[in-house]
């Protein structure tokens, strides 16, 4: 047992081998959640003219004539072709740009048309400006519109919209492939026959991948046999950045992941974590080069996740999660813990580090009766896993620990 890596000696080697993707430029609308690679240049002023910000009537401010004559009506999208005079107004609508002379806009609702193209404004005159967005008042040309190394959200999509950037150069969401292995698997639309249990680590991975904002590559569940998993351990280790395996890493006479993925070029990282449940965690990369096996010549990461749902899930949450935010720009990042009170008294034998399924609410931590790494369904209401140290020992009702967020 003193020979295993603690979770903390784990978590430095996978720092160790983390490093951002290269940037890429990609379509606008894919690029949400990554990081800005270079800063975003406008190439236009926003907005592009002088705008009307009512509907109503573009006027020179200055002019106090009691009536005026209708000279054209601006829609947005059109020009005017009338320069306003004295004793004019031109009937245009929000957005649409201002006439060459106009530098105020009165709203429709202050306005009395009077027949004839003539019409009679109300209330008190207007101040020059009025209801008017100046060319480039926002955005002039050549300006930096977001920051290198902004995280886009929907608000940056938009200013990269209106700027002009419709490939812009992000660090890209990594590419995660997710493969089940085991002769046992059948899916979620298949009832299992004797021996045999539904795939949910497949499933969950892939969402898991998803809601951490990476791209999911789903490879279903292979074969326990060479030719299968060497087959489609090829096709991850091709056609992504991360390989997430479930099953196949403990000591079982099927258990031949590890010996094909060195077969494949992938250098052993470590083997095993002082982590209960998800003992048997293994961790490699491939590194890139020009003539490996699979043609792809990238670096490639691969996590074998041990076959027990709540084990897989543990793996992820401690060392992927924090992998897939390095991979994607962000400087590396711990597994996002919280510190938590217990809202009742327990104890641990000592042994190795232990994530128990709790619920948490208002910071108070209720462990949740649980059967061991195989009983995913227990953590169905559960949104943390309960830290305890490795020492164990007896916890009191109102205690701190930290708890992982899941
Ligand atoms: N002699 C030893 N036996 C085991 C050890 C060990 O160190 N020495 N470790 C145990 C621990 S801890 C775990 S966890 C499991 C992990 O084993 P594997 O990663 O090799 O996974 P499998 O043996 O293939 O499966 C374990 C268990 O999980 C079920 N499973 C597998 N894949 C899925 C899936 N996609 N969806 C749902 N459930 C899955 C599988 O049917 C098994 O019941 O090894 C212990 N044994
Ligand atoms: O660590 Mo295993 O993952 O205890 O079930």
């Amino acid at each position: 047992m003193s020979e295993l890596l603690t979770v903390d000696e784990a978590l430095a080697l996978v720092t160790a081998e983390a490093r951002s993707l290269e940037p890429r430029r990609v379509a606008l609308k894919t690029a949400l959640g990554c990081l800005l690679a270079e800063e975003a240049v406008s190439d236009v002023d926003s907005p592009p003219h002088d705008k009307a910000m009512m509907d109503g009537f573009a006027v020179v401010a200055s002019d106090t004539s009691a009536e005026r004559e209708v000279v054209e009506t601006v829609m947005a999208g059109a020009v005017p072709t009338v320069a306003l005079g004295p004793g004019q107004a031109t009937r245009i609508m929000t957005g649409a740009p201002l006439p060459a002379g106009a530098d105020a806009v009165i709203p429709v609702e202050r306005s009395e048309t009077l027949g004839e193209g003539r019409v009679r404004f109300l209330g008190p005159t207007i101040a020059a400006g009025k209801h008017v967005m100046r060319r480039g008042e926002s955005v002039a040309a050549g300006d930096v519109v977001v920051a290198e190394g902004a995280r886009v959200r929907p608000i940056e999509i938009a200013v990269l919209a209106e700027a002009g950037c419709a490939e812009p150069s992000v660090v890209p969401a990594p590419r995660v492939a997710v493969l089940s292995t085991g002769d046992e698997l059948v899916g979620a639309d298949q009832k299992p026959r004797a021996g045999q249990i539904r795939n949910s680590n497949g499933p969950m991975l892939v969402a898991a991948v998803r809601d951490a904002g990476a791209t999911p590559l789903d490879l279903g569940a292979a074969v326990d046999t060479p030719q299968a998993l060497r087959l489609a351990l090829g096709a991850g280790l091709a056609r992504a950045d991360v390989l997430l395996l479930s099953g196949g890493v403990s000591a079982g006479d099927k258990d031949l992941v590890p010996g094909l993925l060195a077969e494949l070029g992938v250098r052993k990282v470590f083997h095993k974590v002082a982590v209960k449940p998800g003992k048997p965690l293994w961790f490699g990369v491939r590194d890139a080069s020009e003539n490996d096996p699979s043609g792809a010549g990238h670096r490639c990461w691969v996590f074998g996740l041990p076959g027990n749902p709540v084990s897989s899930l543990v793996g992820f949450s401690l060392f992927v999660r924090p992998l897939l935010a390095a991979l994607g720009g962000a400087p590396f990042v711990q597994p996002a813990t919280a510190p938590v009170r217990l809202a009742r008294a327990f104890s641990q034998p000592p042994g190795r580090e232990t994530y128990l399924p709790a619920r948490v609410d208002a910071g108070v931590a209720q462990v949740l009766p649980w059967r061991g790494s195989a009983d995913i369904a227990a953590l169905a209401g559960a949104n943390a896993l309960l830290r305890v140290p490795a020492a164990g020992g007896e916890f009191a009702a109102g205690q701190q620990l930290d708890a992982l967020l899941i």
